[in-house]
């Protein structure tokens, strides 16, 4: 049975418009949302918290229609991105927290926190204040709050945004393993894809109050189904190059080149589109056939593992990325070829085809 199932549903505020949403996530599945600032990330997670009316639609809940159902019965936790710890409560009262709401005995009580503390490492926490802790206890504070509760599912919305960036990875690993192990449903959402491409089983794209893409991450990169995913998923980001399809139907031709790509049979001939290769796809070479393009570099970039070669490719500013470190734009050769497998191909309406 699917957890959460959202079927067409529309919220309008005064100046934005959520939806139709559809989304279905499984039980026990880690399912990204993964979206630019104000695309409706957050107003997903309350719709399905119960905190946003829909106006039209339906969110059903363990194959229950959750029309009017109160936030408290939907039995789902929500870890906020300022984690919403009460001050003056220490991390023991905050994580029981919801089982004292609810009346639960002191031995569930104490058997849940035992429970969490040893999942979360928390014991040396419990008795400090939120003041007292630091970011990354807090967020673990937060993150026992959600578990104890045992909830149907556990909804996140940026939970480790605020951490530093070792703290962050180290945060993400736990994460999964937690959602692991408790073969819990987890809704995580993000703005930043790499974070939300690594821990999610399954990622939504949402731009503008709409899912324009869920799939597995390796899909959602590798067959973006738009131009505007494309460009969102990814750093650096696609190169995309417009033109048209050449009449005898073999050619993508642009400002930048004219070479013969093996075009899909969906490509319509003389129709103008957008032709993406990905920075990673982009080799050096010294052959100077068709398929091959000649680059004047303009910087690079070494990133330790990688280089970002920032080249010109016919008057258009080219992202390459690669491999190892390279320190002298003269050690990158001055000829590239695109690896012609890892094409992508956008219509006049900007979609995958
Ligand atoms: N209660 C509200 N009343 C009016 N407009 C709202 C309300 N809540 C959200 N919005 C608007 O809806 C849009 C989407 O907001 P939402 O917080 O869902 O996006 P988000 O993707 O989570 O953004 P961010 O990543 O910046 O947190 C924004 O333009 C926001 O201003």
């Amino acid at each position: 049975m699917n957890a959460i199932e959202i079927r067409g549903v529309v919220k309008a505020y005064p100046k934005f418009t959520l939806g139709p949403i559809d989304l279905t996530i499984g039980q026990g599945e880690f399912f990204g949302i993964f979206g630019p600032p104000s695309a409706g990330k957050t107003s997903v997670l309350k719709l399905i918290l119960g905190l946003l009316n829909h106006d039209k639609g339906s969110v059903s809940l363990g194959g229950a229609d959750a029309s009017g159902m109160e936030v408290a019965d939907r039995n789902i936790a929500m870890v906020f991105q300022n984690l919403a710890l009460f001050p003056h409560m220490s991390g023991r009262e905050n994580i029981t927290f919801p089982l004292t709401e609810r009346g639960a005995s002191q031995a569930e009580i104490a058997a849940r926190l035992k429970a969490v503390s040893e999942v979360l490492h928390v014991d040396h926490i419990l008795r400090k204040n939120p003041a007292q802790m630091s970011g990354g206890e807090r967020q673990r504070v937060a993150l026992g709050r959600a578990l104890a509760a045992d909830s149907r599912a556990i909804l996140l919305d940026e939970p480790i945004a605020a951490l530093d960036t070792r703290l962050r990875e180290e945060m993400r690993i736990e994460l999964k393993r937690l959602q692991r192990s408790n073969n819990q449903t987890f809704v995580y959402v993000s703005h930043d894809e790499e974070e939300v491409m690594a821990i999610s089983d399954r990622v939504a794209v949402m731009i503008g109050g709409r899912i324009v893409q869920v799939g597995v991450p390796d899909d959602v990169y590798n067959r973006p189904n738009c131009m505007a995913v494309a460009q969102l998923i990814g750093s650096p980001p696609m190169n995309l190059f417009s033109g048209r399809f050449s009449d005898d139907g073999w050619h993508f031709e642009c400002d930048a080149f004219a070479a013969p790509f093996p075009l899909p049979e969906r490509t319509r001939p003389g129709e103008v589109g957008t032709l993406g290769i990905r920075p990673e796809d982009i080799h050096q070479t010294e052959d100077r056939g068709a398929l091959s393009h000649e680059i004047g570099i303009s910087s690079i970039e070494p990133l330790g593992g990688y280089t970002i070669v920032n080249a010109m490719l016919g008057g258009q500013l080219t992202k390459i990325r690669a491999a190892g470190q390279i320190v002298r734009a003269d050690d990158h050769a001055k000829r590239v070829t695109f690896d012609t497998r890892r094409l992508h191909l956008f219509d006049a309406e900007a979609n995958r085809i």
